[in-house]
């Protein structure tokens, strides 16, 4: 998934820097978690349809489960379709449930798991989001991993560890990292408003990546998208994708008003103007 840049900026003196550098493509994930109705989610596409967005960056939204059929049959095929949730293994006897085969079978190529609501107010704990993340990686679905802290663990200084906590209940079951993207999710971000400053998301996200480069391998660190979400907006996006290690956005409320949303996709152009 890595891809090569080469950066060609005339600056206002008209002199040319020619620079190689290497960029993760830019990923950007609209959850519209719980929202929505067939009517307020049928303009939603319409403007997403009819937004320009960069071309170079991953998109992917996550309706409700009920509005996917509706989303896949009238959403540009430059989108894709992640679900918001999935069950551990194989369906059958699971009342209420939603399988991996059933999500590809209409069209899902992804799946958020790990997600603060899914932990905090489901109550679903390191090993059961490990076990999902692992059979759907083993269906060959994506799986954006969301990891983050809460708020009472940050001002304890234990960020790191909840994070490396919930990193490695990931990497102690997943059969590869070829097709994950983790998301940092600080709990008290997200929703709130408040969002991360850009050295504060830096920060955790080169330590995510430290961590890969130590637990997992180099290869993973350096391929691996690490994404932030929590209150990003269209006024915030470009000073947090200017930081070096983050790849894209998770975005929740945001992601329901199209032009917004596509405001964030497209902010990839200030990544690369950093870069
Ligand atoms: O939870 C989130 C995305 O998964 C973030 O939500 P908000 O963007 O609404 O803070």
């Amino acid at each position: 998934m890595q891809s090569c840049t080469i950066s060609i900026i005339f600056t206002t003196k008209q002199s040319l820097i020619v620079g190689l550098t290497f960029l993760l493509q830019f990923f950007v994930g609209g959850n519209w978690k719980c929202n929505g109705t067939k009517d307020s989610i049928s303009k939603l596409v319409t403007d997403l349809n009819s937004s320009t967005l960069e071309a170079d960056v991953d998109v992917v939204v996550s309706p409700p489960f009920v509005y996917i059929d509706q989303v896949k049959n009238s959403l540009t095929d430059k989108i894709d379709i992640a679900a918001q949730n999935s069950w551990i293994g194989k369906g059958g006897a699971f009342t209420g449930e939603i399988s991996i085969e059933q999500l590809k079978d209409i069209g899902c190529k992804w799946v958020i798991l790990g997600h603060s609501e899914r932990r905090h107010v489901i109550g679903e704990d390191d090993q059961f989001i490990g076990k999902k993340a692992a059979y759907a990686l083993s269906q060959d679905v994506g799986v954006i991993a969301c990891i983050g802290e809460l708020l009472e663990e940050r001002e304890g200084g234990k960020t790191f560890d909840v994070c490396f906590r919930q990193l490695k209940a990931y990497a102690d079951v997943v059969p590869s990292w070829d097709k994950i993207v983790i998301a940092y999710e600080p709990v008290w971000a997200i929703g709130t408003g408040k969002v991360a400053s850009p050295q504060q998301a830096q920060e955790v996200h080169q330590a995510v990546r430290d961590w890969l480069k130590t637990n997992v391998s180099a290869d993973v660190a350096s391929k691996t998208r690490i994404i932030y979400g929590g209150s990003v907006n269209g006024g915030n996006c470009a000073e947090l994708a200017k930081e070096e290690d983050i790849d894209g956005f998770l975005v929740g409320g945001a992601s329901l008003k199209g032009p917004e949303f596509a405001t964030i996709i497209n902010s990839v152009t200030s990544k690369k103007v950093a870069a």
